[in-house]
């Protein structure tokens, strides 16, 4: 009788309270890391936030984006992809602080997988976002390969068809798109991820029409079209970059979004009626947000030591 509720239970199903026997103080551990770390090196929030979302997409959240590749090895790990080349260190330093204290705490029971999901959720919360319970059970991967990154994760210029594909692919909806784009929010882009907008519109050699011309001015002057500084980087949300709120949705009606991507979500008629609401009610996307990343943070989870492993040192496979 009692294996009937065995079963019944989905090996791959998460829960909140998965280490409450081994680790019952993991999400303080986490959180004096993170409220430290956010303190000391702001960038560390977008930039924890981001890492979550590279891993989460490439062989699902199972910290394949922490492993370091093997000096001397010719098969480089996904962090060294040419797609994850911008993702900031202070990310991994992160990862890195949570998982020493955990270890120090809790040895060999926690996954890097579930420690990034947890930081991920703290840096929404610190910059002024929702906060929302992380369900946790993940194991970590055996795999991390860089040729598997690049048709996993959307483009700046990706059209919202793509897009969607891409996220279905990952058991997310046109909806999930929207509201988990909104932690563009905060943070930064480099130039080369938009400055095309800027001078040559998919070869018009015009600016892209659906650019506010005082943004569109002053996103020139930070991004030449030639032989700009490579490091310069422009906010995602003009009016409020450090703070997790809806402005970013508020943006987008005003032609303020940063890549095309982001703009293209008012633009398409599929996406716009999502974008107005969330623009108008910030509690809305706050709830919304906080479901879309448990989804997210779902994506291709690994359970059991057949199919995952358990990491002293997440950026080495043990
Ligand atoms: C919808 C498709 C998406 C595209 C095309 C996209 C693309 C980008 C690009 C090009 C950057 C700038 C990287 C750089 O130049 O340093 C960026 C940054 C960022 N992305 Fe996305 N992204 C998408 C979705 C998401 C999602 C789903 C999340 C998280 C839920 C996310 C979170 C972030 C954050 C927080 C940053 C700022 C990083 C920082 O300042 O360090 N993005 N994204
Ligand atoms: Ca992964
Ligand atoms: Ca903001």
């Amino acid at each position: 009788i009692a294996t009937t509720t065995n079963t019944t239970r989905r090996p791959r199903q998460l829960s909140v309270d998965y280490y409450a026997k081994s680790c019952p103080q993991l999400d303080e551990l986490v959180a004096s890391v993170t409220a430290q770390q956010f303190k000391e090196v702001p960038v560390s929030g977008p930039a924890t936030i981001r890492l979550f979302f590279h891993d989460c997409f490439v062989e699902g959240c199972d910290g394949s984006i922490l492993i370091s590749t093997r000096p001397g090895s010719e098969e480089l790990a996904e962090k060294d992809a040419q797609d994850n080349k911008d993702l900031a260190e202070e990310a991994f330093d992160t990862i890195k602080k949570a998982k020493a204290l955990v270890e120090s705490k809790c040895p060999g029971v926690v996954s890097c997988a579930d420690i990034l999901a947890i930081a991920a959720r703290d840096f929404v919360h610190l910059t002024g976002g929702p906060y929302y319970q992380v369900k946790k059970g993940r194991w970590d991967g055996r795999i991390s390969m860089a040729s598997m990154v690049h048709s996993n994760l959307p483009r700046a210029n990706s059209s919202i068809d793509e897009l969607l594909k891409l996220f279905n692919s990952k058991g997310l909806t046109l909806n999930d798109l929207v509201v988990l784009s909104g932690a563009h929010t905060i943070g930064f882009a480099h130039c080369g991820h938009f400055v095309s907008r800027l001078y040559d519109y998919k070869g018009t050699k015009l600016p892209d029409p659906a650019i506010d011309p005082r943004l569109l001015k002053a996103l020139k002057m930070s991004c030449p079209h030639y032989g700009g500084n490579a490091d310069v980087v422009a906010p995602f949300d003009v009016i409020t970059p450090f703070s997790f709120d809806n402005t970013y949705y508020g943006n987008l009606e005003a032609n303020l979004g940063l890549l095309a991507t982001d703009q293209a979500l008012f633009l398409d008629p599929r996406t716009k009626p999502l974008v107005q609401a969330l623009a108008k009610d910030k509690q809305k996307f706050f709830q919304a947000f906080s479901v879309a990343m448990e989804k997210m943070g779902s994506i291709g989870v690994k359970r059991g030591s057949k199919h995952g492993e358990k990491r002293k040192d997440c950026s080495i496979h043990p």
